[in-house]
This record gives C-alpha cells, structure tokens and sequence, in this order.
C-alpha cells in the first residue's frame, strides 16, 4: 500500500546550524490493511519520515508510492487530489478552536472536495458516530478532554474516507487511561475499514499495543524490523537498539542540591551565561 524507496531529506542550513539530513535513504513497504509502527528516540526522524509518505515534507530524494500513485511525480493539483487518500493525525490534535467538533470535521470534507454541505454534515455525523462523539458534536476544542479532542480528530482524518492513516505521536499528551481508548479506536477504524495505519511513537507500549510491523529508527535510519510478534517474545539484546528501548523504561532525575551536584557541562554553561 506504501512504498518507500531510498527515500532522503535533507533541511537546509539554517543561521547557527548546519544542513541536517533526518531521513537517510530509507526504504520501507506497509502492505494494505497493516498497522506499520515507527519507533526511536527524540529527534531520529520519525516524524519527518511520516511526513514523506504525504509529502507535507517533500524528500530530497527517492519515490513515495502509496496505493498505485507516485506521489513524488505529481505536480501541486495531482498532489492535493492524492492526499485525499491519506488523513493524519497529530499530538497536538490541530483542531480549529473556534469551530465546533462536527464543524472541525465539515471543514475537512470541504477541503477534500465535497461540494454539498447537507453531505458534508451527514458524513460529519457519521465520522463522529465512529468514535463514539456524537453527544459533543456541537462542542468547542476548548470543552473537550485530550482523548475527545483526539477522537474528533481521528472522525476528522476518517471522514474523506481515506485508505491510510499517518498518525504522530497521537497518545503523546494523553494519560495511560486514555492513551488506551484512543489506540482502541485506532485499532477498531483499521479492522472495521481496512484503512492501513502507520503509527510513530517514542512510547514502546504503543507499539505493543497495536503495530503489526515495527521500523526502529536512529540517526535517519531504520536499523531494525520486526513483527509483533518478535515484540511480544521479548528475548532481545540489550545491545541492539530496540534493546536499549525496552531496558532505558525507567527515568532517572538528579534531585541533589545544587551545591552538591558536580561541574557538569550544563552547570559550565550555566555560569558562562551568570559571568
Ligand atoms: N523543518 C525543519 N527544519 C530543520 N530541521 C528540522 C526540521 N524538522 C526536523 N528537523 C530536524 O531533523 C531531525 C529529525 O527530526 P524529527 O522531528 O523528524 O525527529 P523525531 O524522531 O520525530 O523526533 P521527536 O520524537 O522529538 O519528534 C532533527 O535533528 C530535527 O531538528
């Protein structure tokens, strides 16, 4: 359903900081209907890889397919049309504040192109009636919990009726409680309608919890693969990166006085800022 190839992406230097390639000729097949996972620590390039797939970033170089379209062979209007088929969601939600949740989800059939509104607000219903939102169609983002207003934002992303699903970081700002009843919805909508999903996340229980298949990315690069059920056999090498994930769960915080605490870089720098 998804296909990279050797795909790259390189950001131009900006003041103070040199060009920076996050993704390095990455190949990647999701075949339809699976839920891809994308794993690595903070700043590997998970987004910027999901970003690809729709080209809201455009690789440098190397080919997105999904489905039998060649996203990066088409132009601006090609594209548009395209990424009908790709709906996304984000940590932050992206919700227009001051449009109710059932008018969240027009606004985003409007843009796919549905011309009749009396359709537009009976696909809306329909969209929020999937995640169990239908009482809270006409409330603001701001009367909204995290996982309400993640769950409108997946009726949104589902409404254009797409055949793929990009999700980043979804259950970042959400409690654990939460966290399960948006995965839950996540793993209903790709049964239910076959959409293939890919999820990025720096959290392992997500990936536990839903991905078929796992990328785990370092530097730009995948560097290891699995299947859910290589997951869930748990005999792996701390050596290996997917290791050092499932071994670095704790969180360790130096809470000595300050006074106490040795000349650390951070604490050098701090007193060349103070001289
Ligand atoms: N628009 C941009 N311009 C310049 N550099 C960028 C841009 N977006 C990302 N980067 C850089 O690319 C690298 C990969 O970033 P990316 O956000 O893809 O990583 P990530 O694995 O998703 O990290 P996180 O989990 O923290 O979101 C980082 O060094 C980041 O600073």
């Amino acid at each position: 359903m998804i296909s990279l190839r050797h795909v790259t992406t390189t950001f131009a230097a900006t003041r103070g900081r040199g060009p920076v390639t996050a993704v390095y000729d990455v190949s990647l097949e999701v075949g339809r209907g699976r839920i891809q996972g994308i794993i690595g620590f903070s700043g590997a390039g998970k987004s910027t890889l999901l970003r690809n797939i729709n080209l809201l970033e455009r690789p440098s170089s190397g080919e997105v397919q999904v489905g039998d379209t060649v996203l990066t062979g088409l132009g601006d209007e090609g594209l548009r049309r395209a990424r009908h088929q790709i709906g996304m969601i984000f940590q932050g939600f992206n919700l227009v504040n001051n449009l109710t949740a059932a008018q969240n989800v027009e606004l985003a059939l409007k843009f796919a192109g549905v011309r009749d509104r009396a359709v537009r607000r009976r696909r809306a219903a329909e969209a929020l009636e999937i995640v169990d939102l239908s009482g809270k169609a006409s409330a603001y983002p701001a009367q909204l919990s995290g996982g309400q207003k993640q769950r409108v934002a997946i009726a949104r992303a589902l409404a254009p009726e797409p055949e793929v699903l990009l999700c980043d970081e979804p259950t970042s700002a959400l409690d654990p409680f939460t966290t399960a009843s948006v995965l839950q919805y996540l793993a209903d909508v790709n049964r239910e309608f076959g959409i293939t999903v890919v999820i990025v996340t720096h959290e392992m229980e997500v990936i536990k919890a839903l991905a078929d298949d796992v990328a785990v990315m370092e530097d730009g690069r995948v560097v290891e693969r699995f299947g859910a059920q290589d997951l869930l056999s748990g005999s792996f090498d701390p050596a290996t990166s997917i290791g050092r994930y499932l071994v670095s769960d704790g969180i360790s915080v130096d809470r000595r006085p300050a006074t106490d605490v040795e000349s650390t870089a951070q604490s050098e720098a701090l007193l060349e800022v103070v001289r």
